[in-house]
């Protein structure tokens, strides 16, 4: 196709996907796909040195709804231009560095431009809001519009709590910019009994706050951080650090998420940082956006038709996607829970092929409006280190029916529901109930039974009918010499851990038991607290309640399973067989340590010791590890990779040490 014509033809495309984009909050492609079409338009127009009059390319955001008032900005607010990668930011700094080399090359009397310096924020996904206030009383809000004339939305910016209706500042007219946010967990919790749940924070927030009704606004609990004073009469600020603390003595939501850079390889390295804990923050971001932090510098810079070009955009891979959902299958855990599974199209995300996803529970599938949506468009996410989510629907189109099993796939037993999941019962005769069961418990933070695995498990229940935990005491030599690939040495190996198994401690034999909503650190803090397996089986749910960590639903999971009589003798039958289950010998404790009656979180991989081991050290010298942050914790130990305690530790003015520190604190 001529370039002429493509070009044409994209203008039309991406003009269409803005209107449901930034106009009716209801993308239709998502934004991987929108901003390669984007990047298509924008090459075409550098190589063929044209851009046709209506070109996307020229405008900043969308049309503007009819029914909100349009307010003009006193400030113009901006796009952001994109780095898509390392290469595209090395790049825009090497600009920066050269025109200020320049700027100061010719103006030999001006004070120099110091030599650039960064600050890194989170780029919010959410709607943009500018907000004015006069003589410090907020008295506009609006959208960003088209960059110079938005639209009026005080009244929806009000029901959010965290904005200022009045400021200290009362000099004049300032607007200050900022991103409306709908919190993650907030959003999980609206759905939860939302009649028509929401499929995406940020349509969510966009879409409240371009709601003609505020009272809609109001209940979707909206949120903001603001980030720029993009008008001020009569103030001004040396660096971006200077105009921070003005928004927060302001009472202005800062977001605490802001580093500062001097090379341009520290803010390589804090944007890797950023992306690898992007799914630790409780609201969505799309990258960072990377800032020159001295103001004289961003006025010589200036801005293009669209942007600053003191700032860029860092944009993470895409982890959202449409794909065709093919089937759904049903599988059997250990614990006798039903769990979906969906097959889809493979598709690309963020650098892997997917083809199956997660669907969690037959409520989840119902909530989700996918009951019809065999053989239709979906969208997915990938979200943390699990496998892939599907969101929702991706269009309009109904699909085949989901139909929800009513008895078990594997044992055609009858299935029982329990609030939004399908349970099978059949304990003692659903293979991959059984078989799911063992190997958890032969694992290596359960029973430690070496060279066991999920292929052992099922070699077993086919060959030697092992049904429970249990039953692999009672094997003998002739049982496991007739298996396949089993010889002399193999049997007589598996025979010997078996019974080295037999002297675990307790806490690993009740996390070997698999008792449901219940981990390691709860099965090891029940251990430390009753120090015997019949104090553990007769505890009550009033007294597990007391205990740290446990809340009702996992007191009732523990009750519930000891008072099961397949448990119970299942138990019964282990201890016959020599399994001690005995707690471990308190350690001697040190009284005079600093670490003495304090409480210690443990997160990340630690450059020597594993995390038990500093946690046995800790023990040992006075310590409670707790599994969790809160204002009552008083250190965070951390190593590499250590994920959202951390932040959550840096949010609460946690002291965080490393295990260089903690051992230079014991000696
Ligand atoms: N899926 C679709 O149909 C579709 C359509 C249009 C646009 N889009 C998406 O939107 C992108 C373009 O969006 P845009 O031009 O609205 O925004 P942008 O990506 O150019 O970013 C500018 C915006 O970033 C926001 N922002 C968040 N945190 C910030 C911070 N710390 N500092 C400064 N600004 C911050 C501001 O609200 C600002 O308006 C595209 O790349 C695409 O991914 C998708
Ligand atoms: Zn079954």
């Amino acid at each position: 196709m001529e370039p002429l014509a493509r070009m044409k033809e994209l203008v039309e495309q991406i003009t269409e996907h803005n209107y449901y984009y930034y106009t009716l909050d209801q993308p239709r492609i998502n934004d991987a796909d929108y901003d390669k079409l984007y990047d298509e338009l924008v090459s075409l127009e550098k190589e063929t040195g044209q851009v046709l009059p209506d070109s996307p390319t020229l405008r900043v955001g969308g049309e503007l709804l009819k029914g909100f008032l349009p307010y003009r900005h006193r400030a113009r607010l901006w796009s952001l231009d994109k780095a898509q990668n390392q290469e595209d930011l090395l790049a825009w700094h090497n600009r920066v560095v050269k025109f200020v080399t320049d700027y100061n090359a010719k103006n030999p009397d001006a004070e120099p431009l110091p030599h650039p310096a960064y600050v890194i924020e989170l780029k919010f996904d959410g709607l943009t809001l500018n907000l004015t206030y006069e003589n410090g009383e907020l008295t506009q809000a609006s959208t960003r519009g088209n960059g110079t004339v938005g639209e009026g939305i005080l009244q929806q910016v009000r029901t959010i709590r965290s904005v200022p209706l009045s400021i200290p500042f009362t000099d004049g007219i300032i607007e200050v910019q900022g991103e409306g946010i709908m919190g993650l967990s907030v959003l999980a919790k609206y759905n939860e009994t939302a009649a028509e749940p929401l499929k995406n924070a940020r349509n969510a927030a966009a879409g409240a706050l371009r709601n003609l009704n505020p009272a809609v606004t109001a209940q979707r609990k909206l949120d903001a951080f603001f980030y720029n004073v993009g008008f001020a009469e009569g103030v001004s600020f040396q660096d971006h650090a200077e105009m921070q603390q003005f928004l927060r003595d302001n009472r202005f939501r800062v977001n605490p998420y802001v580093k500062y850079a001097t090379t341009i390889e520290e803010v390589q390295a804090e944007l890797t940082d950023i992306e690898a804990k992007r799914h630790t923050f409780d609201f969505l971001i799309d990258g960072a956006v990377v800032k020159v932090t001295d103001m004289r510098t961003r006025e010589a810079l200036g801005y293009t038709d669209k942007f600053p070009r003191w700032a860029v955009a860092f944009k993470f891979e895409a982890e959202e996607a449409a794909t065709v959902l093919q089937s759904v299958s049903w599988e059997v855990g250990r614990t006798g829970k039903i769990t979906p599974v969906a097959r889809v199209e493979a598709v690309e995300l963020a650098g892997v092929t997917v083809q199956n996803c997660t669907l969690n529970n037959i409520g989840d599938i119902e909530r989700k409006g996918l009951k019809h949506a065999l053989g239709t468009l979906v969208a997915i996410r990938r979200s943390n280190d699990v496998i892939p989510e599907i969101l929702g629907k991706a269009d309009e189109e109904q699909g085949e029916e989901i139909l929800f099993p009513t008895v078990c796939p594997s044992c055609g037993m009858e299935l029982e529901q329990r609030g939004a999941h399908l349970f099978c019962n059949n304990k003692l005769g659903c293979r991959p109930q059984i078989i799911g069961r063992i190997t958890h418990f032969a694992s290596r933070d359960a029973m430690d039974i070496e060279s066991f695995s999920i292929m052992t498990a099922e070699q077993l229940y086919d060959d030697c009918e092992v049904r429970d935990p249990a039953d692999l005491y009672g094997l003998v030599f002739d049982d496991l010499i007739k298996l396949e690939r089993f010889g002399e040495r193999k049997a007589q190996k598996l025979l010997e851990a078996l019974e080295k198994s037999k002297s675990r401690e307790l806490a690993a034999f009740l996390f070997a038991l698999g008792i449901p909503n219940t981990g390691k650190a709860t099965t090891k803090m029940l251990a430390d607290h009753y120090r015997s397996l019949d104090a553990v089986m007769a505890a009550t749910a009033e007294e597990l309640v007391g205990l740290p960590d446990v809340g009702a639903i996992v007191a009732e999971s523990i009750v519930g399973f000891f008072q099961d009589p397949v448990m119970a003798d299942s138990i019964a039958r282990m201890r016959g067989y020599g399994v001690k289950a005995e707690a471990e010998e308190a350690p001697v404790v040190r009284g005079d340590s600093v670490f003495s009656g304090k409480t210690v979180v443990l997160t990340g991989t630690l450059p020597t010791l594993s995390r038990d081991e500093a946690a046995k050290l800790l023990e040992a010298n006075g310590a409670k590890i707790s599994g969790s942050v809160s204002k009552k914790t008083d250190y965070v130990l951390a190593g590499e990779n250590a994920g959202s305690k951390l932040t959550k530790a840096e949010s609460l003015g946690v002291a965080v040490i490393s295990e260089e520190e903690m051992l230079e604190m014991l000696k």
